[in-house]
């Protein structure tokens, strides 16, 4: 709940001058004193009329179904605060009988309403999509790293960026990029294999020499804590295929391109007080206070934005002696030549942030599922073994030899259903709106929650909860063209409509060959064996969600591929 400041400043200030300037005699003092007092009680009032009086006895949304519980100044806060994001909304989705929208209070009882029925979900994101937008404070905090590129950008200047982008992430483009997806997924297995090997062989020396080291290890088995390996896989994919240029984190991820990328995405202790702080102070404030994340941060975009642009000149110079061959994204998007050099540098940034971590977490759920499922990943790995090349063969995979895969696109969909990297989103209307019949003022916070959605029993039967791969296997011909669901809003991983996922086509791609080359080479079990029961499993959220502690598995060549 940003504070209004400005209208209550000057208007503090006005009635203070009115008031004073009527006396005879007045000095300075007595006019900053009525300022301050007029000031202190303008908030007060606010601060009851936002937290108690508009949101239990005046907003047209109060007749909608809520939680139970919840405090009287400070709503359903502590439930949201003490489980990770889009848990509790999960739950609700399950539990309170509704008619499409569902109701809660967060911090201090800000309102937020969140759509659960196709038509709910449709009038966000697709009838009246552009009557949203992501919140200012989302823009301004992210916007200073990335720049306004088409994840931030809003109306008009988000229709033409998109337009003028969707060509690059076109299928007809996309399918290009399977040889590379499917080599830097090579190279790392080849690295993580290396470093297999040297752990094992590590290890038995260890446990000849003094026993019991490691002895959780069994022979033949090395350790990998997944989320570190897949986040330099992904940034290396997106990388090569969005810029052009490798990051060489594969290799060695201390490299300096990529530990300044890093900064920027890691979140710190700092970077949540700075983003707690932001709720109620304006963000150009946050962002100028001299802590370490800010001058982490500011240093971080200024190198990486410099490679962008270096980038650029290079390609463009390539392309004026019509040398421009590449397949990345940013050459054909250069080829448009509907962008400046700076435009190009914002959706770089955004690219990569938007192209890393999402699909690095897809990959951590999905070692994190297979392990749960060994049976799931036994099959897996056969189809794919029996129809794939072996990772130490030069050969390379199009697009036909990925998508035919039936039980590799199954087990990735499912993934993606249950553990949707991005939890959920948050959109603002512009103007008084309309969602499921009901009258939304502007300015109250929707939330478009993939966790709940995809959670839904409504949409997805009572097995909703169940890890389910099966589901998007079609029995027969006839049934080749029926979703896995009810409806196409069940599955809100990607979201839907203009503000959905541009990306959706490379990130799939990228993550079947990724997830190929993993499980044709290895076989994963959990190290930490409290985890296979995923009440367990301590969940990280915040843009995109992971396990808390990361996730360290052991894993064994499987040999013969
Ligand atoms: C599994 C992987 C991915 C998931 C789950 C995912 C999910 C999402 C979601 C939920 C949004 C909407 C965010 C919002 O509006 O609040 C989004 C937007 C976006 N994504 Fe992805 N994403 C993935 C991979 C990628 C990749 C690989 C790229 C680019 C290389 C990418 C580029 C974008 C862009 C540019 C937008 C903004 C689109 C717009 O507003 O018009 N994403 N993504």
């Amino acid at each position: 709940m940003a504070l209004a400041w400005r209208p209550l400043t000057a208007a503090a200030a006005v009635i203070a001058y009115t008031l004073v300037s009527r006396q005879t005699s007045w000095s300075y003092s007595e006019l900053i004193r009525k300022f301050c007092g007029l000031w202190f009680s303008g908030l007060s009032l606010y601060v009851v009329w936002t937290v108690i009086l508009y949101p239990k006895l005046f907003s047209p949304l109060r007749h909608l179904p809520s939680p139970p519980g919840g405090s009287f100044w400070n709503g359903h806060f502590s439930a949201i605060n003490a489980h990770p994001t889009g848990i509790p909304m999960r739950e609700w989705i399950n539990t309170i009988p509704n008619n499409g929208l569902i109701r809660y209070a967060g911090i201090f009882n800000q309102e937020r309403i969140m759509p659960t029925s196709p038509k709910a979900l449709a009038d966000v994101l697709v009838t009246r999509s552009y009557d949203f937008e992501k919140p200012s404070q989302v823009r301004n905090s992210i916007g200073r790293i990335l720049g306004i590129g088409v994840l931030l950008a809003e109306g008009d200047q988000h229709k033409i960026q998109r337009k003028n982008l969707m060509p690059a992430f076109a299928f007809r483009h996309i399918k290009d990029l399977y040889p590379v997806f499917w080599q830097k997924s090579r190279e790392a297995i080849q690295a993580m294999t290396r470093e297999a090997h040297e752990g094992v062989s590590k290890l038995a020396v260890a446990q000849n020499g003094s026993k019991g080291i490691e002895s959780s290890i069994r022979k033949g088995w090395a350790s990998f804590e997944v989320s570190e390996w897949a986040s330099r896989a992904t940034l290396d994919i997106v990388g090569v295929a969005g810029l052009g240029r490798d990051f060489g984190a594969i290799h060695n991820p201390d490299n300096e391109l990529s530990s300044r990328y890093r900064v920027l995405f890691t979140p710190s202790r700092q970077a949540r007080m700075l983003g707690i702080l932001g709720l109620f102070v304006p963000t150009w404030i946050t962002n100028r206070i001299p802590v370490k994340r800010n001058n982490d941060i500011a240093l971080a975009a200024r190198t990486i934005r410099a490679v962008c642009q270096d980038l650029i000149r290079e390609k463009r110079e390539k392309l004026a002696r019509k040398e421009l061959t590449d397949v990345d994204i940013l050459s054909v998007a250069i080829e448009s030549g509907s962008f400046s050099d700076s435009e190009l540098i914002d959706q770089l940034m955004t690219f990569l942030a938007a192209g890393h971590e999402t699909t690095a977490s897809a990959m951590t759920w999905a070692i994190y599922m297979l392990c749960l499922h060994p049976e799931v990943q036994t099959r897996l790995r056969q189809e794919i073994r029996e129809n794939l090349p072996s990772m130490d063969s030069d050969s390379t995979v199009s697009s036909l030899d990925i998508d035919r895969l039936e039980y590799l696109g199954a087990v990735i969909n499912e993934v993606l259903r249950y553990y949707a990297p991005v939890p959920l989103t948050i959109r603002e209307p512009l103007v008084d709106t309309v969602i499921n019949g009901e009258h939304v003022p502007k300015g109250t916070r929707v939330i478009i929650c993939p966790w709940a959605i995809n959670y839904s029993t409504e949409l997805w039967g009572e097995d909703a909860g169940v890890f389910k791969p099966e589901r998007w296997l079609a029995k027969d011909e006839h049934d080749k063209k029926k979703a896995a669901s009810a409806s196409n809003y069940a599955f809100m991983t990607f979201l839907h409509g203009p503000r959905s996922c541009i990306g959706q086509a490379f990130s799939k791609a990228e993550f079947a060959c990724l997830l190929a080359a993993w499980i044709g080479r290895f076989e994963f079990e959990l190290k930490n064996r409290e985890e296979y029961d995923e009440r367990n499993m301590l969940i990280k959220g915040g843009i995109t969600a992971r396990p808390a502690k990361g996730l360290h598995v052991h894993a064994k060549v499987v040999e013969g591929w």
